[in-house]
């Protein structure tokens, strides 16, 4: 596919790799002096990556050339709306009505970007995490307006390209940073509060609840600690420290239910019987083997 990517910083040279590396005949456009260098760094990244770099690598300052003929644009311009606003108007002017615009935005609403283009319907959001050639999940949300085909071809683009696309609504901000700031605004609380250092902050997490996450998520994890015992934490939680930790009422509900978790066969999530018997052997083995992959 010919492929261009808008803003060669951080996330487009990330971008621009993983398509190179899957094959794909890409052009990255950016404002800097040497975009040469952009190009290098794109191809390096690549070659990290993926080993052999059989797609393309080009560059320009040339917005409108280089999307003219591109099936898929992915935006990755600084998050200021006005710039985003800007350079897809660009790409509207610019882009064959098919082409596929997809915004790397972090935070901005997809409606406000979406009003940039004269297709809204070709338009999405596919949110990578840096460095993007390395972490496998990108965010992919459409608005209302976006064809549900597109959404399709963009997800079938980025599994062939070796990444894990997960269909997200289009809230600000998507799912993955709303719960990185939450994790991050509490971190930065308890340093404040002087009840630990960052550092140990950083430690702190790292060899306890970090452990956890590359193996189960917050749902599977809330499982198997048992949602009566979460119940408990945060009815305390919630005297000391206020609205934040108020009792979920899905918590409240799921406990009332007798729906405890692991423990009672059930939880947030279903497990066969056969997944509640291998469980805990299977969550000892992966907590083993990814302590030793990180030391
Ligand atoms: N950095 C991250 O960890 C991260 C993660 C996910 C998403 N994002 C999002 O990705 C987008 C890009 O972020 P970044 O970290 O790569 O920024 P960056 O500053 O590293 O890169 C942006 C690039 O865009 C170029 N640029 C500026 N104006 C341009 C224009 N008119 N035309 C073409 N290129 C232009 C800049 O020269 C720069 O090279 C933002 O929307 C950001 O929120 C960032």
């Amino acid at each position: 596919m010919r492929i261009a990517v808008l803003g060669a910083g951080t996330m487009g040279q990330g971008i621009a790799a993983v398509m190179a590396a899957a094959s794909h005949e890409v052009t990255v456009v950016d404002a800097v002096d040497r975009i040469e260098g952009c190009v290098t760094a794109v191809r390096d990244r690549a070659r990290r990556h993926g080993g052999d770099v059989t797609g393309t690598i080009g560059g320009t300052h040339d917005l409108g050339a280089a999307v003219r003929g591109a099936e898929v644009v992915f935006e990755a311009v600084p998050e200021q709306l006005p710039l985003k606003l800007e350079v897809l108007a660009g790409v509207s002017e610019n882009a064959a009505p098919a082409a596929i615009v997809a915004t790397n935005t972090s935070s901005l609403p997809l409606d406000r970007l979406a009003g940039a283009l004269s297709h809204p319907s070709r338009f999405l959001a596919a949110h990578f995490f840096n460095p993007a050639e390395t972490i496998p999940g990108v965010e992919v949300a459409g608005t209302e307006q976006t064809d549900p085909e597109v959404t399709a071809t963009l997800v079938a683009l980025l599994r062939s390209a070796g990444k894990e696309p997960i269909e997200v609504g289009s809230c600000v901000g998507f799912v993955a940073n709303r719960l990185q700031l939450a994790l991050f605004r509490e971190a930065l609380a308890c340093v404040e509060e002087g009840v630990i250092t960052a550092e140990d902050l950083d430690i702190l997490v790292r060899r306890t609840i970090g452990v956890r996450l590359p193996a189960f998520g917050p749902f599977a994890v809330a499982d198997m600690a048992g949602l009566d015992v979460y119940h408990a934490i945060f009815t305390v939680l919630h005297e000391a420290y206020g609205e934040r930790f108020e009792v979920p009422p899905m918590v409240s509900r799921l406990v009332e239910d007798g729906r405890l978790g692991v423990k009672s066969g059930a939880g947030f999530l279903n497990y066969t019987a056969d997944e509640l018997r291998e469980l805990t052997a299977r969550r000892d083995v992966l907590y083993k083997r990814l302590l030793e992959a990180a030391s």
